[in-house]
């Protein structure tokens, strides 16, 4: 049985994918909202936002994503960050997951990721849970129901957490398994129902596809000046950094909170919606996205709750630290209604340093920041991957290496190449921790870095006095009014000296270390910015 909006011609059937029990498609809010609880999937909270656990999965897996090694991808994918499955590995994971899903109902969502049409890709993603047709809904961008009679999905992404994949006949890890084939067009869940899977899998497929079209691919949220989208600011990061967080300032329109693309155009959202993190939010200092928590329809993943009041308790991370709220772009109050933005003026690299380490902000060159892309210092934090539940420093090459299909350096050059065109100012912002390391020190005012941001922003900061750096050779301001002035040099904020330089020493170490493996690849002013 069918139910919902779709072109007739372009039903699962025409895909090979027969034998299901209901298919709903392209349901509207409320109706999966009304699913999703009639199945029992969740329950409803204050206001009417859905809440949900996810279960044993609560956070991405990295090692159980895998892409299927065919000719055509042979010598452009990055085989050392991506684990290989052979063809015959996943179609039999295909027909299996097919017979799995005999007669079991299933919701079919058709939608765009990618605000610029040019460079948009039309996906379906069919979802055995009701919520995570929710869930894709609020994050991708929703056709106008009339284009629905047009719509032909270019990609399917097909999620089934009911089904466990086998390693010795799949050729993949475990019995949860994320598979990219980039002939087939098709994108494999299995065994995990944590929904962000579902949107950094789309992420995934752009990184592959935009680069050939001369479009970056990044990792970062965005936002720009009221009224003037051509004063536009991304924010580079790995989970956990402040994507989210920071792009959401009260005084800028915000474009989206975590994928974008930067074209000849300009830049533009892949997404349409925000996966926010909400441990331990302060309904203070981010009212926008406490707001959305008690919002009709927005998921709420992985929070604990009275049962008999519905009260969300922020703090509480008995199922996860990785606790998150999902919500279409309008929930928030000054978010942009087009997801487009100019040429980015100011690139800003956010780092979660958890060595208490690298200053609040730092001004970089290009080549400095052709550097720090590369090198991708940060910490993973609690709870966005299996296995991670205190910071734990990493190198995530281009801020974001789980997501990257292809070599960095590819990555890099675009955006060495965007960053001269344009001119674009580049900063390095740590989020991380101040006056000590983690366990001793604490992590940085939310105020300092929005503080020290606005005045990066609106051109402020350009004026004041900078220092340089000795161990990391960047410039860094001396005084920033409205920022307390003890916070700009790292080293002030730590009691023993000594220590700070040791630990200074360390990471320097740890940096020119790691970057050995893109010296081979890389300009000689690059190789000159290089510290150590
Ligand atoms: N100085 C800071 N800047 C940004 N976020 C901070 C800061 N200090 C603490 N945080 C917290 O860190 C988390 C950042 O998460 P989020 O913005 O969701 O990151 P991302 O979107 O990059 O994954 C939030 O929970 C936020 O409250
Ligand atoms: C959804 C995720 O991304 P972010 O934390 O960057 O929002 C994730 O890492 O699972
Ligand atoms: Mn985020």
């Amino acid at each position: 049985m069918t139910n919902g909006r779709v072109n007739p011609a372009q039903e699962l059937a025409h895909q090979g994918i027969t034998g299901l029990g209901n298919v709903y498609y392209n349901f509207l809010e409320h109706s999966l909202v009304e699913e999703a609880v009639k199945r029992g999937e969740g329950r409803l909270g204050k206001g009417g936002a859905f809440l949900v656990s996810t279960g044993q999965f609560t956070g991405r897996s990295p090692k159980d994503k895998h892409v299927v090694r065919t000719p055509s991808v042979e010598n452009t994918i990055w085989w050392d960050n991506n684990a290989a499955m052979p063809p015959e590995g996943f179609d039999q994971l295909h027909a299996d997951m097919l017979a799995h899903m005999q007669g079991r109902d299933y919701f079919v969502q058709d939608l765009y990721a990618g605000a610029d049409p040019v460079h948009r890709l039309d996906v379906r993603v069919v979802t055995e849970l009701a919520w995570h047709g929710l869930f894709i809904r609020h994050l991708l961008r929703r056709p106008e129901r009339t284009e629905l009679d047009q719509f032909v999905p270019e990609w399917t992404i097909i999620n089934c957490p009911s089904f466990k994949a086998d390693p010795a006949r799949h050729g993949c890890r475990s019995e949860t398994v994320i598979a990219f084939h980039f002939d087939k067009k098709l994108i494999l869940i299995a065994n995990t129902a944590y929904a962000g899977e579902n949107k950094k899998s789309v992420f995934t497929l752009l990184n592959y596809i935009l680069p050939e079209k001369g479009v970056m691919p990044m990792h970062c949220s965005a936002n720009h000046a009221i009224g003037n989208p051509v004063d536009t600011a991304v924010f580079f990061g790995l989970s956990g950094t402040g994507k989210t967080t920071l792009s959401a300032a009260p005084d800028r329109i915000l474009i989206g909170d975590d994928e974008h693309g930067w074209s000849d155009r300009g830049s533009f959202n892949f997404e349409g919606g925000c996966y926010a993190k909400t441990i331990n939010l302060d309904p203070e200092a981010e009212p926008e996205i406490y707001a959305t928590t008690h919002h009709f329809s927005t998921v709420v993943e992985n929070m604990v709750y009275d049962p008999e009041t519905l009260e969300l308790d922020f703090a509480d991370d008995s199922l996860t630290a990785n606790t998150r709220c999902a919500y279409p772009l309008d929930f928030i109050s000054n978010a942009s209604n087009t997801g487009l933005g100019g040429h980015p003026k100011n690139i800003i690299m956010l780092t979660c340093d958890a060595f208490g380490v690298l200053p609040p902000i730092s001004r970089l060159t290009p080549a400095q920041a052709m550097y720090h892309f590369l090198s991708g210092f940060t910490a993973k934090v609690a709870g966005t991957e299996r296995g991670v539940t205190e910071p734990q420093p990493t190198f995530s090459t281009c801020f974001g290496a789980p997501f990257m299909p292809r070599r960095p350096e590819v990555y890099g050059k675009l955006l060495q190449a965007k960053i001269a065109k344009h001119g674009a100012n580049c900063w390095l912002v740590n989020t991380g921790w101040t006056g000590g390391a983690y366990g001793t020190g604490k992590r940085m005012p939310i105020k300092a870095t929005r503080a020290l941001l606005s005045a990066a922003l609106d051109g402020s900061l350009a004026a004041v006095e900078f220092r340089r750096d000795p161990n990391f050779g960047f410039d860094v301001p001396v005084a920033v009014p409205g920022v307390d002035t003890g916070l700009l040099d790292p080293r002030n904020t730590w009691a023993d000296k000594a220590a700070y330089d040791a630990q200074a020493k360390k990471l320097v170490e740890m940096f020119s270390k790691n970057f050995e493996q893109y010296v081979p690849f890389i300009d000689e002013d690059v190789k000159a910015a290089a510290i150590g």
